[in-house]
């Protein structure tokens, strides 16, 4: 009954928990991991290291610290664990003795460690560190007296990444490989130059070098995907380069045994979007074989087996993360889906796993109706490990989503999308609905809980979400069907959803709202110029002009290179043709903007853009400006809440009823 129907409240942004980066045990008995919850107080996500016997039993915290920690590491006699944690002020790495439950800090670095890997001994770390370059400016000015307090001085930049959504304008310098005696002492840096060392690093089975990736190629600009795999003697420091691929080779991992190296990577074609194989090659580079070729998906993370004779890895489908076996000799075998949950705003695939020496598998599930919760594998059996949502999900109802799927309008495309029903939906009344579109483009929704999508439907609104041509997760022709070509028959995808959801009776059409965020804010803003069916427009952290964005975004380099037939001043027509300041001449639907003011992935130059041409139309519009936030809008949990709080009030607004409920 109605009654008995209790909708999510927006502050119930600071209930969600999530466990991520399990660590299990060689013995498959237990697993280590990362228990994510929202603080209330410092309005910020939280990291504690808990430990979980695989059968669900034994949940326990294993330290007690304020910190926020990430990167739980078992030492290779699994008898201590290392993690990185900012108890102590900083990002330093840690170690805590399992016997003894005793933690000590090891480290006073002076930024924060990445990708932490124990020696084969248990001796060492390996981890990669932001290495300043020591510049002074070029310009020093003359005539400051002691004492005096003159404007800060103006900041000189030359290098080509200056600046990175999430990060910020960074200092000069490189990320860079070091090594550390695991009871402390002295950093050593191995690599040096004009690269950055970045993801996995992995020791060679004698620990006396280290496996890592970086792009060193001579024009990195022009060649931004482009990286091979080096060797580096942790004694001498002398480098080796082990691939010379056309594209990336990344990721690599040493096999147990020590003889073989697998990687992820692809052969550059130039295309928006290009699927990630698995690769394994003898240590020196030689007979590289491509694991994956016929699987047409992109591989997503992986780990050796430990007897060397195959690999896990991870992949998305129609929308869900999978998780399979590729044995060295050629035979593959998909052995779980439901892997992901770990994007708890909006519904992206995603999704972790660690693997026991016996094979057993622990992985983060995902589920629509709660974030990502430990699960473990064990033959074809999959059990849930943790339910640290199950408090949450007791007391509240939540959006059941419903998956559907049609056949374009425009040719025989099959396009996936999913209905979040509002919580005491009735199919006999008349709903609000809300379209909202992923952005990427080349990314993937699936039946993943989503906070944003959750708090709209608990407010009455039906939201559809779909993934239309572009999408991954159904192979790279179906993702380059927008190659040079975006937006274009997405936009038609879109529609077929929304008449297909209309068809069923239960949506109101004098109601039917759209948004999007980044992408989905250049499909949305594009589809208001296209059709006036929708009431109200949200338009989230968009591109709106390609020529301004591929000349302010911060992987410039890759955009103007991948997704355009050339650079913006050879090719003016095409960028403006797809450009939705080119349309705005025919928007009638009222617009909210909203934008983080420090987002370097789509600047709020954009937004800025499509405001002030709204505005000189006359067309009902408001922007809101989101102080400090980055592109990944939701990291804040107040800013999680104050989007779909944001939507709900725009959307009220232009109601047939003035937002009275059905
Ligand atoms: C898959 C992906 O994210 N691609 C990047 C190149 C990217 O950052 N694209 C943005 C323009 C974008 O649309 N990001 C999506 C994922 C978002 O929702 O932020």
């Amino acid at each position: 009954a109605e009654s008995e129907v209790n909708p999510l409240q927006y502050d119930d942004v600071f209930a969600l928990e999530l466990a991520a980066d399990p660590q299990v045990h060689a013995n498959g008995n237990h697993v280590v991991f990362v228990r994510r919850s929202m603080d209330r107080q410092t309005d910020r996500m939280v990291g504690r290291l808990w430990q979980v016997a695989t059968d669900g039993s034994n949940l326990r915290p294993l330290t007690s610290g304020e910190g926020n920690e990430s990167s739980p590491r078992w030492s290779p006699d699994f008898e201590r664990l290392a993690y990185v944690s900012d108890q102590s002020g900083s990002q330093q790495i840690h170690i805590r003795w399992q016997d003894s439950g005793h933690t000590s800090l090891v480290s006073t670095l002076p930024f924060s460690p990445g990708s932490l890997s124990w020696s084969p001994d248990g001796e060492w770390f390996a981890f990669t560190m932001f290495t300043p370059e020591s510049r002074q400016a070029p310009v020093q000015l003359p005539g400051k007296p002691a004492g005096a307090e003159w404007a800060e001085a103006p900041t000189y930049i030359d290098s080509v990444q200056y600046r990175r959504d999430g990060a910020g304008y960074s200092p000069q310098g490189n990320s860079h490989l070091y090594v550390m005696p695991v009871e402390g002492g002295t950093p050593r840096q191995l690599t040096e130059g004009d690269y950055d060392v970045r993801g996995t690093i992995s020791w060679s089975h004698d620990g006396e070098a280290i496996y890592y990736s970086a792009n060193k190629n001579e024009n990195p600009v022009a060649e931004p995907v482009n990286s091979d795999i080096y060797r580096v003697e942790v004694d001498s420091a002398e480098v080796q380069r082990i691939t010379n691929t056309n594209g990336p080779a990344s990721e690599p991992k040493v096999s147990p045994g020590g003889r073989q190296i697998a990687f992820v990577g692809y052969q550059d074609r130039q295309l928006a979007h290009q699927a990630n194989r698995l690769y394994v090659m003898n240590t020196d580079g030689s007979e590289i074989r491509n694991l994956t070729e016929d699987l047409d998906r992109s591989v997503s993370s992986f780990e050796w087996a430990r007897d060397g004779r195959g690999i896990y890895f991870s992949y998305d489908d129609e929308g869900e993360g999978h998780l399979a076996l590729h044995t060295l000799r050629g035979v593959a075998e998909t052995l779980t889906d439901g892997v992901g949950g770990l994007s708890y705003s909006r519904p992206y695939t995603g999704g972790q796993f660690s693997v026991a020496d016996n094979g057993k598998l622990v992985f983060t599930q995902m589920a629509s109706n709660r974030p990502a919760e430990l699960a473990f594998l064990e033959g074809s059996q999959t059990r849930p490990i943790t339910q640290l949502n199950r408090d949450f999900l007791s007391a509240f109802s939540v959006g059941e989503v419903e998956e559907f799927w049609l056949e374009s309008s425009v040719d025989d495309t099959r396009i996936q999308g999913w209905i979040m029903y509002p919580p005491g939906f009735d199919e006999s009344k008349q709903y609000p609905m809300i379209l909202e579109i992923h952005g990427g483009p080349h990314a993937a929704y699936g039946p993943v809980f989503a906070m944003e999508l959750q708090l709209m439907a608990a407010q009455g609104y039906v939201v559809v979400y779909t993934n239309p041509r572009g999408s991954t997760s159904y192979g790279e022709d179906f993702a380059n069907l927008i190659h040079h070509n975006y937006p274009s028959n997405d936009y038609d995808d879109l529609m077929d959803a929304v008449d297909l959801v209309v068809s069923r009776g239960f949506v109101d059409e004098e109601e039917l709202f759209i948004m999007g965020g980044s992408g989905g804010g250049v499909l949305t803003s594009w589809s208001i110029a296209h059709t006036d069916r929708f009431a109200a427009a949200m338009v989230v952290n968009p591109v709106i002009n390609w020529i301004s964005f591929t000349l302010t975004a911060d992987m410039y380099p890759y955009f103007s290179q991948y997704w355009f037939p050339g650079l913006p001043w050879d090719n003016v027509e095409h960028y403006m043709e797809y450009s939705p300041i080119s349309h705005v001449g025919k928007v009638n639907t009222p617009v909210l903007l909203f934008t983080g003011e420090s987002d370097h992935r789509t600047p709020i130059s954009e937004t800025e853009q499509y405001y002030q041409a709204l505005k000189l139309r006359g067309v009902e519009s408001a922007m809101v400006r989101v102080p400090g936030a980055s592109h990944a809008l939701h990291l804040r949990p107040s800013n999680l809440m104050a989007k779909p709080a944001y939507a709900v009030y725009w959307f009220d607004r232009f109601r047939a009823n003035g937002g009275e409920s059905n």
